[in-house]
């Protein structure tokens, strides 16, 4: 076909039949749009109905056969010849399904024109994926990621004619471990099939393997990480799912697998935790002391109950009412002008993240310059926490589908740091209900919240230690305290929940590394009706 300058083909523009009718059907590179409208004037308004191109996700040619719809008198009188394409339908709540229409006509050479035509600007969409390696935990959650994978998701990777290398996990860490062996540099993505633990693994083997191949010593906290430009695509399979959740809005292998289809492609920010100059691991959604690290501590030796051992550990670690005490330093975000008390929530090409994408781009250009860090301050509070918690996202999931900072940022380069005061336990139970409903979790005088952009933070018990207070009697201590719960005063530490893993070590160095990955998403996209759904919805009403 001949070309536009740009590259671009001109309009196809064909008289073809969709469902019972015949449509003016035009596909516009231009435009990017696959659309179709009725061709007798007078022509309303919102006759016109299309498809992105962005948004199909393969096209065939298609056998008429008897299973067809009616189209009246046209099969009688002609062979017919027919395409169907296969699209994104958007449904509620951020649900993405493959829809298909099949267009027909009688004559096969415009047909064929149509399939050429439309599989040429497929193949155009160069941040589609042909090659993934596919990381299954067959044991995460409800222990049906195998099958999520063979019955929902493979079936769209090939009619997409993406190949992929799959590998069913036989341990915790061999999916980590394997990434750091494997050619990753022939792949266009990975997936991980599973919850945030497995995302974990598949997000430390790729950050891993770029710093050890670009000689980045991890054990550094200053360190100026390499960015993972191979994006990671989560299909959910696990208990909490709040990465997926938060990313796309919704917690559902469909909707995740035609992200990865379509190629979209959404930056998020990363912290490091480090104690005393060791690597310890990466955050992305929530490290959280206190509250969090208690239930996630109690609920590991509750395996075997599945997504339930958060509900059974929650409400057990709710009625101990634990709280600790320590020391945060941490130095604000000023390169961001979001506040966590913002009433804007990130969404899709949120102004934010992308003004943090520019000033990043610009601090890569002038490389060296950087690390103004040292000499801005810090600002130190000390206290009594029922729940110190860092969330680099919104964290929101199912169970709080707003996420604990509402109006965190996946990508502008900083965290929300929240610090949960000794309270009353109908107060902190006031402040849980939140994490659920529209109300204001910030607006309670024991609450304080922070936007950082690095924090370190020690427990009392390890500052007492390190004043040179006998440890022995300080453990005594503690154990004494817990065998007496009505006594809330708990001299031992807590455990910091990092992603759903725990950290051996209390006292941690954080820093979050702007947008140093990427994943098959998009970000939240608004509720409103856009065009998409429009064209969308007007199809539905054709067919
Ligand atoms: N084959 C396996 N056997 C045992 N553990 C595995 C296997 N594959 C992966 N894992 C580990 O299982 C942990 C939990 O997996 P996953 O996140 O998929 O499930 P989950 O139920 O949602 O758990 P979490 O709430 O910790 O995210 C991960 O940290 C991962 O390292
Ligand atoms: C009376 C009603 C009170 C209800 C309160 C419900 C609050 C739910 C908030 C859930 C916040 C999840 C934050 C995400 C953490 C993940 O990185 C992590 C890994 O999957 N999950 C957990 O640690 C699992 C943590 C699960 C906690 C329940
Ligand atoms: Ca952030």
């Amino acid at each position: 076909m001949e070309r536009l300058p740009g590259g671009r083909r001109p309009r196809l523009v064909s008289s073809l039949g969709l469902g019972r009718r015949s449509w003016e059907v035009t596909l516009d590179d231009e435009r990017g749009r696959l659309a179709w409208r009725d061709p007798r004037p007078p022509r309303r308004a919102g006759e016109n109905c299309f498809v992105p191109i962005s948004e199909i996700i393969a096209v065939e040619e298609t056998e008429f056969n008897k299973k067809q719809r009616n189209i009246g008198r046209w099969h009688k009188m002609a062979k017919l010849h027919a395409f169907t394409v296969y699209y994104v339908k958007k449904a509620r709540n951020h649900r993405w399904r493959c829809s298909d229409m099949t267009f027909w006509c009688v004559d096969e050479p415009i047909c064929n024109q149509w399939i050429q035509a439309l599989k040429e600007l497929l193949e155009m969409q160069k941040s589609r994926p042909k090659h993934l390696l596919v990381y299954i935990n067959p044991y995460g959650g409800k222990r049906q990621g195998k099958r999520i994978y063979e019955q929902k998701v493979a079936p769209l990777f090939s009619m997409a004619s993406i190949s992929t290398d799959v590998v069913i996990t036989e341990h915790a860490n061999h999916a980590k471990d394997n990434l750091f062996e494997v050619n990753i540099y022939k792949y266009d993505g990975v997936v991980c099939v599973g919850g945030d633990g497995m995302f974990s693994e598949v997000m430390h083997g790729l950050i891993g393997r770029m710093q050890k191949d670009s000689g980045i010593d991890q054990n550094n906290p200053k360190a100026s990480l390499v960015q993972c430009n191979i994006r990671i695509g989560i299909i959910p399979a696990g208990s909490t799912d709040c990465i997926c959740y938060s990313t796309v809005g919704i917690s559902d292998p469909v909707t995740s697998a035609l992200h990865i289809i379509v190629g979209d492609c959404q930056p998020l920010d990363v912290s490091s935790v480090h104690h005393n100059n060791t690597f310890l691991k990466y955050s992305v959604s929530l490290l959280g002391y206190g509250f969090y690290g208690d239930i996630l501590k109690d609920s590991e030796k509750k395996r075997w109950m599945g997504p339930m051992r958060y509900d059974y550990s929650g409400f057990k670690t709710f009625l101990s009412h634990h709280y600790y005490e320590g020391t945060i330093a941490y130095q604000p975000a000023k390169h961001t002008h979001g506040s966590p008390r913002d009433k804007e929530s990130c969404r899709t090409g949120c102004y934010i993240c992308k003004k943090s994408e520019k000033q990043l781009a610009e601090q890569h250009k002038e490389c060296g310059l950087k690390h103004e860090e040292g000499e801005e301050e810090w600002k130190v509070v000390k206290g009594k926490f029922l729940a110190i918690n860092a969330v680099s996202m919104s964290c929101a999931c199912p169970r709080s589908p707003k996420g604990l900072s509402p109006a965190a940022h996946l990508a502008d380069g900083s965290a929300d740091l929240i610090l949960v005061r000794k309270c009353s336990r109908f107060d902190f139970l006031r402040y849980l209900v939140r994490h659920t409903n529209q109300d204001d979790q910030f607006d309670f005088p024991f609450v304080d919240v922070y936007r950082v952009k690095c924090f370190q933070f020690t427990s009392k018990l390890s500052e007492d230690n390190e004043s040179n207070v006998m440890d022995i009697v300080k453990k005594r201590f503690g154990q004494f305290c817990r065998d007496h719960p009505a006594c809330c005063c708990n001299i031992v530490n807590s455990t910091w929940n990092c992603d759903g893993e725990t950290l051996d070590s209390s006292a941690i160095e954080v820093r979050v590394h702007c947008q140093l990955m990427k994943l098959f998403a998009r970000g939240i996209e608004e509720n409103c009706k856009d065009e998409a759904a429009y064209s969308q919805s007007s199809v539905e009403q054709l067919l």
